[in-house]
């Protein structure tokens, strides 16, 4: 039996479904408590059972099955916790998360951001960062987990550009997605963001290094900007971006940041990342050939009709999504292909001179 503080937890983003995800739990252990992933080091967590924050750490058995399912203690997930006669905390069991944001290391690994999250608010700059086709990549990666999306274009007071981008992103992406300019240091953008931001929901911030996300996250959470440094609400101390962390947002909700993601390899299949471009789907049904792959066939409808630019961009995110579904075994074999390859050419080239 686990002990659910349903009240207190909400301001940390707990919702019906969890609690009742928590409830099914069966577990032996005694005197379970449900708390949330706020912090997560290297072979610790830090826990808010809704009243107090936990160090705590992870139990062996939960470690084992965790590993053993290539999965690990994310932040955002939501557990249940015991005090030992130590007054040590101990992460017994996982909630399994309703959603999860991912994406797939260099190394083909899966690698979690978030748990448990509801809205991702995808930050840009309108400034040198500014680039619509990563958004776009960024889109469909998010919307294959299940997690609203909300494209948050920071420094539109300081970029000289900002007007014309604003308009290329509004004409570039889907009408169903909200397009957000803002200043993120002005308090304005709290009320911009008032949608999105309230109640048990939880947010997470995904853009690259120097996007803004720390800045808006200090926006939100109404923390102090003269100190230079995000304090949360709730005192959570100082916040830096290298360890991920979950914070109160003022009117309530709460918001997870993440360190600054400049590739995004997703961690969809392709089948569910292309459902982010409707319209090069169903223009698919009018090409002449059913397995037509839109790269010069003739009577092709894709072609004729979506822009030559997010034609490219959506068959990039199919190449990187097949590739995150290789095996290891199969990256290195193609490497060792392209290396084939290369030399042969240079040998070429070496017998021309
Ligand atoms: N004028 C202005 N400055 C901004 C805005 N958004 C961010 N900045 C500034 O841009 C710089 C980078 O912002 P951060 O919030 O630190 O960026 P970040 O995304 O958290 O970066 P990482 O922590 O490296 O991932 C800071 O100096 C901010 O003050 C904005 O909308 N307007
Ligand atoms: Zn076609």
């Amino acid at each position: 039996m686990i002990d659910i503080h349903f009240e207190p937890l909400q301001a940390f983003g707990l919702t019906p479904s969890i609690a009742q995800a928590a409830a099914q739990l069966t577990t032996p252990e005694p005197a379970l408590r449900l708390a949330r992933v706020v912090e997560t080091q290297r072979d610790r967590v830090v826990l808010h059972d809704g009243a107090l924050e936990h160090q705590a750490r992870i139990s062996a058995r939960l470690l084992k099955q965790l590993n053993s399912a290539f999965q690990a203690l994310t932040i955002g997930d939501w557990v249940a916790m015991q005090l030992d006669e130590h007054h040590q905390a101990w992460v017994m069991e996982r909630v399994p998360p309703l959603t999860q944001i991912a994406r797939r290391a260099g190394d083909g690994r899966r690698q979690p951001l978030a748990s448990n999250v509801d809205t991702a608010l995808l930050v840009m700059g309108l400034d040198a960062d500014f680039n619509a086709r990563r958004m776009e990549r960024y889109l469909a990666m998010v919307r294959a987990c299940e997690v609203l999306p909300v494209v948050v274009l920071t420094k539109r007071d300081i970029a000289p550009e900002a007007e014309a981008r604003i308009a290329e992103m509004y004409a570039r992406l889907p009408a169903t997605v909200p397009v957000l300019p803002v200043n993120a240091l002005s308090p304005e953008t709290r009320q911009d963001l008032g949608p999105w931001v309230h109640g048990a929901t939880t947010l997470v911030v995904l853009g690259s290094s120097g996007a803004g996300k720390s800045t808006l996250i200090n926006t939100l959470t109404g923390a102090d900007q003269a100190t230079g440094g995000v304090r949360s609400s709730d005192g959570r101390g100082r916040h830096t971006t290298t360890a991920r962390s979950l914070h109160r947002c003022a009117s309530g909700g709460c918001i997870i940041d993440t360190p600054g993601l400049r590739t995004f390899r997703p961690d969809a299949d392709a089948r569910r990342l292309a459902s982010a471009f409707e319209d090069v789907q169903s223009l698919a049904q009018q090409c002449r050939f059913r397995d037509c792959s839109h790269s010069g066939e003739p009577g092709c409808a894709v072609r004729e009709h979506v822009s030559a630019d997010r034609l490219a961009n959506y068959q990039k995110l199919l190449r990187d999504a097949q590739r995150s579904e290789m095996s290891a075994l199969d990256r290195i074999a193609l490497r060792g292909k392209w290396k084939a390859i290369q030399k042969a050419g240079s040998r070429r080239a070496q017998e021309k001179r």
